[in-house]
């Protein structure tokens, strides 16, 4: 059954999908009668070709009718191609009340896809999704994180099949010593060492039967351990890491994402930060001073400052997430606003991908917070998705800034409260108390956020760290420029001579003027001409940084966002078929075999259908519960096969952490996050 290139760990026996046809015929769980009932439902509903009306396990009151279901003829809607959006892109409506689950189940759109004549990969900005309350309470990661369940997985080599011979076990730093001579490596922080050397012998574990390197399809063969830079380039590294590791270079840069459900004064804080910061000129902040008014909008006047930046409106972005430099005393930080509204969830999943830390921003008014943080039940905030999706997407470190306490006279109480409510909940979405901070601050007036509050209602018991402070303590994540170039394309401009400049973070490896490079897919073949970071010419661009990258050779219509930059030599597999090790988030039913969902991965999102459901693994040792379920619930930690409509850029998340996540959208919600554990390259 396994395709070429497809290698599942003993775990994920090939024999558990022999008997494919007789899918739905096994015998139901007799230990969860409603889980059996839901997935009768869907049957049912499959074969006569309409919705199914199922009771939700998860939330066990209320019934709900799944306009997807799983289905034995993968015939379900839209399963074609392109997927139908319902064009709402309004940014400050409010989500929909709870209400109806069924009939707003049953008017929900499909997940957008691309159109006909659509590059496989439309950006995050282009998708537009539905108000669609969720159905159930929002998970609660009181079980270990997908990153957890592989490291636990990872420490268990008794018994664990999941455990990689010693043998093969090299650590970052062994490899990258290896390949860079004597040179000193910076060293990644304590976490960053465990989690990467653990993580890594996983990925033969979970993609190999036979303790060999995961084989990586029929163009990038080659274990990612054998890649040797040429010399001029590994030299370039070489001096580079040096002066950084002797402090010759200048501030650490810092990947910032700004996340927080809509109006909770994400923009305004930032726009005001920029502006005491000096990076704003005078004659800016009075022009968004005076449109907002004009326009009626007064109160978003340092909100416009940030959202209507100049070189956005010349560069033409083309993902969606706000991205702007600024400096701190001690970091260069690059700054990702994403929206906070539902719709543009899938911006904020691009951010977030590119973060090395985030500031979570919460409306901390009477009300205000309540809404933001409110569940399924109440209306659906962005607060915890947002949390949620940071933490799956790799995010650590946290800062959360409590805005608008000057609403309520800037009460210790309040912020107390509001930190007594999020805190566990972050703490169970896998956020470390030692890597979450805790501010508050007023964006309209600049309170606490360069310098100690000025309102004596809050000087007076605030005396923890302002904004800046909050951000200098971030760490940026270490470097480890031992593989091969990784470029995600976040960012397409046309140059004046009608070339293209590509822009985006690189996820690995280096590059520099000369360095031949393949845009994928399409096999596009090319050269650097130049590179450039923060609108500055740059000698070498490597991993982390971001960049644009000017081309001789490509053509700009030809590649989009969620394409990949990388080496003739060392292609990135191209993926029509993966296998994920997920958490099921917030489903208002089961997820079947067969539902069509949507994939964001680094800057691509592509329509796709979950192919099936290998198991469901025990959270806290990562051993196999139950094959082949039929079904999976919330909160379970499963392994499944995702099928997409076309192919994807993609990598083993033991390869390349930022470009093996994966979120998993269905109707507008993220139903499953997770990391990649095999692929099954295009053939
Ligand atoms: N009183 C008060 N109002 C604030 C504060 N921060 C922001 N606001 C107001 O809240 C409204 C929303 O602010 P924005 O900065 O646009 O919120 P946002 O989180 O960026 O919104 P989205 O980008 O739509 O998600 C504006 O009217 C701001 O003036 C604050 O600390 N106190």
């Amino acid at each position: 059954m396994a395709g070429k290139g497809y290698n599942y760990a003993d775990d994920f026996d090939d024999d558990w999908y022999a008997d494919e046809d007789d899918y739905y015929e096994e015998e139901e769980d007799a230990e969860d009668p409603e889980l059996a009932a839901a997935v009768q439902a869907a049957k049912k509903a499959s074969a006569a070709g309409k919705p199914a009306q199922v009771a939700n396990p998860a939330s066990k009151p209320a019934p709900a009718k799944a306009s997807q279901t799983g289905q034995k003829a993968g015939a379900a809607a839209g399963s074609s191609g392109g997927l139908a959006s319902n064009g709402s892109t309004s940014k400050k409506t409010a989500p929909a009340a709870n209400g109806s689950a069924l009939a707003l189940l049953l008017s929900r759109p499909a997940e957008p896809g691309p159109k006909a004549g659509q590059h496989p990969h439309p950006t995050a900005d282009r998708e537009t999704f539905p108000l669609t309350p969720p159905a159930a309470e929002a998970f609660r990661f009181d079980t270990p994180s997908p990153d957890d369940a592989v490291i636990l997985a990872r420490s268990k080599p008794s018994g664990a099949k999941a455990a990689t011979p010693a043998s093969s076990r090299i650590t970052p730093n062994q490899e990258v010593r290896s390949r860079l001579g004597d040179l000193q490596i910076q060293e990644p922080p304590e976490a960053d060492r465990a989690d990467e050397t653990d993580a890594r012998p996983m990925s033969h574990a979970a993609a190999s039967t036979s303790g060999q390197p995961h084989d990586r399809g029929t163009t990038s063969k080659r274990p990612l351990r054998e890649y040797e830079a040429e010399p001029d380039l590994a030299r370039a590294v070489q001096e580079a890491l040096a002066r950084e590791a002797a402090g010759q270079a200048g501030k650490a840069l810092l990947h910032l994402v700004v996340l927080g459900h809509v109006d909770a004064g994400k923009s305004t804080l930032m726009g005001r930060l920029l502006h005491d910061l000096g990076h704003v000129s005078q004659k800016a902040a009075h022009k968004a001073e005076k449109d907002a008014r004009a326009a009626g909008k007064g109160s978003f006047a340092w909100a416009w400052l940030l959202d209507e930046r100049p070189e956005e409106r010349a560069r033409g972005v083309t993902v969606d997430v706000a991205s702007t430099f600024f400096e701190t005393p001690a970091r260069l930080v690059r700054l990702l606003d994403a929206p906070g509204h539902q719709d543009f969830v899938p911006n904020m999943i691009a951010g977030a991908a590119q973060a090395d830390a985030a500031l979570l921003v919460v409306d901390g008014s009477v009300g205000g917070f309540e809404a933001g943080f409110s569940d399924s039940a109440g209306g659906g905030g962005q607060t915890r998705e947002h949390a949620q999706l940071a933490r799956s997407l790799g995010i650590e470190q946290l800062a959360v800034v409590v805005t608008k306490l000057d609403t309520c006279g800037f009460s210790q109480e309040r912020f107390e409260q509001v930190k007594s409510i999020l805190q566990p909940f972050l703490k169970l979405s896998g956020f470390r108390e030692a890597q979450t901070s805790w501010l508050p601050a007023v964006g309209p007036t600049g309170e606490n956020l360069i310098g100690p509050p000025v309102e004596p209602a809050l000087a007076g018991w605030w005396h923890g760290p302002n904004l800046v402070q909050a951000i200098d303590g971030f760490k940026p994540t270490a470097r480890d420029a031992s593989k091969p170039l990784r470029l995600p394309v976040t960012d397409v401009f046309k140059s004046a001579r009608g070339g293209a400049a590509l822009g985006g973070r690189l996820a690995g490896g280096a590059l520099k003027a000369g360095t031949r490079i393949l845009v994928q897919p399409g096999n596009h073949a090319g050269t650097v001409k130049s590179v450039e970071m923060n609108n500055t010419a740059v000698p070498l661009a490597m991993v982390g940084d971001t960049v644009d990258v000017a081309l001789n050779g490509i053509d700009a219509a030809a590649v989009s966002a969620g394409s990949m930059l990388c080496l003739p030599q060392w292609p990135v597999p191209l993926v029509s078929r993966f296998e994920a090790r997920v958490v099921v988030l917030e489903v208002a039913m089961p997820i079947l075999k067969g539902r069509q969902v949507s994939v964001h991965v680094h800057a691509a999102v592509e329509a796709a259908q979950i192919s099936r459901l290998v198991s469901v693994l025990n959270p806290k040792t990562g051993e196999v519960m139950k094959a082949r379920p039929r079904a999976l619930a919330k909160g379970q930690t499963a392994v499944l096969e995702v099928t997409l409509n076309r192919q994807l850029c993609l990598e083993l998340y033991t390869d390349y952490r930022a470009l093996g996540r994966v979120a998993i959208r269905d109707g507008g919600r993220t139903i499953a996050v997770g990391v990649v554990t095999s692929l099954s390259e295009a053939t």
